[in-house]
């Protein structure tokens, strides 16, 4: 693991409908993030947030795309951002805001890297494209978007796409496909863990599976974690819960062994929303995870 992090926060809630999750990235930092990095060694630097424009009042109907414009100038600022960082040497951790931040964050880290591999911790596959999404959020659609597949305002970010190829992708903790996200996953031959696969093979042996799978084929591996893959008993403050997720702890097995494996190159960690949450325990879940990410030990 690299030895600097530099934080991007991302107070982005244009990819979906509900207010708050642009208070993410303060949640995480009330919740101590470059205190308790910096507790386990790292020089952090808080980059501040990077601003997003205004929801569009003017919208077009034909496009099944809430906040297009905004949400494809974001996503440039942040790709340009982050590539920098990556050019610095050091590790970019970014904050959301909701998941389609993962557009801007992968259009910087994958220009870095041959065959960046993605580790997409989610109850959804947030893989719609306009013509597949039930509800024209963006935030269901990042992924697809990375890998060329949908509006070219969104899958052109920093001018060239695709970002990932779809072998180099794993899901885990997908319990919320729809019908269009079920069909690219065969279509492209994406690696899944779904919570059944998960309930079946236990934490363990999924993320020994994943390290194994994408330690030769990649040249470097993207945590995109959205809170929402852990179960909402464990992290209600979420835009999207869906029942039965993955647990607290076996999200912080997960955590561990990638970082026994050390084989997170940048990660996000998005859809804390404190007006949904209780007291920003989210957003403490999510800095924990963090915590075992970046190597801390129990004992
Ligand atoms: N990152 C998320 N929370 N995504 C939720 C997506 C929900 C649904 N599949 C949609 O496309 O609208």
């Amino acid at each position: 693991m690299k030895s600097k992090i530099t934080i991007v926060g991302v107070p982005m809630d244009l990819g979906q409908r509900n207010p708050g999750v642009n208070m993410g990235p303060n949640a995480m930092r009330y919740a101590g993030v470059s205190e308790y990095l910096e507790g386990l060694g790292y020089k952090v630097t808080d980059y501040n947030d990077i601003e997003i424009g205004k929801a569009e009042y003017l919208e077009d109907p034909k496009i099944n795309l809430r906040n297009l414009k905004a949400v494809a100038d974001a996503s440039e600022t942040l790709g340009e951002k982050v590539d920098s960082i990556v050019k610095s040497g050091e590790f970019p951790l970014i904050l959301g805001g909701d998941h389609s931040v993962a557009i801007g964050s992968l259009a910087g880290i994958a220009k870095n890297y041959k065959k960046l591999g993605v580790i997409w911790y989610d109850a959804h596959g947030d893989l719609n494209t306009p013509e597949t999404s039930p509800s024209g959020n963006i935030h269901g659609m990042p992924l697809a978007a990375s890998l060329g597949i949908g509006h070219p305002a969104l899958t052109n970010v920093l001018n060239y796409s695709p970002k990932v190829k779809p072998e180099n992708i794993v899901i885990i903790g997908a319990r919320d496909l729809d019908a269009g996200e079920r069909e690219l996953i065969k279509a492209r031959g994406i690696k899944v863990y779904t919570m059944h696969e998960i309930d079946r093979l236990g934490m363990t042996r999924v993320i020994e599976e994943t390290i194994e799978y994408l330690k030769d084929r990649t040249d470097g591996v993207h945590l995109s974690l959205d809170l929402d893959g852990l179960d909402p008993a464990d992290a209600p403050g979420v835009g999207t819960p869906v029942i039965g997720g993955i647990s607290y702890r076996e999200s912080h097995l997960a955590m561990e062994m990638l970082a026994e494996a050390d084989i997170i190159t940048s990660a996000d960690f998005v859809e804390v929303n404190p007006i949904l949450d209780e007291r920003n325990r989210t957003a403490v879940v999510a800095v924990k995870l963090m915590g075992s990410l970046f190597g801390e030990k129990l004992l």
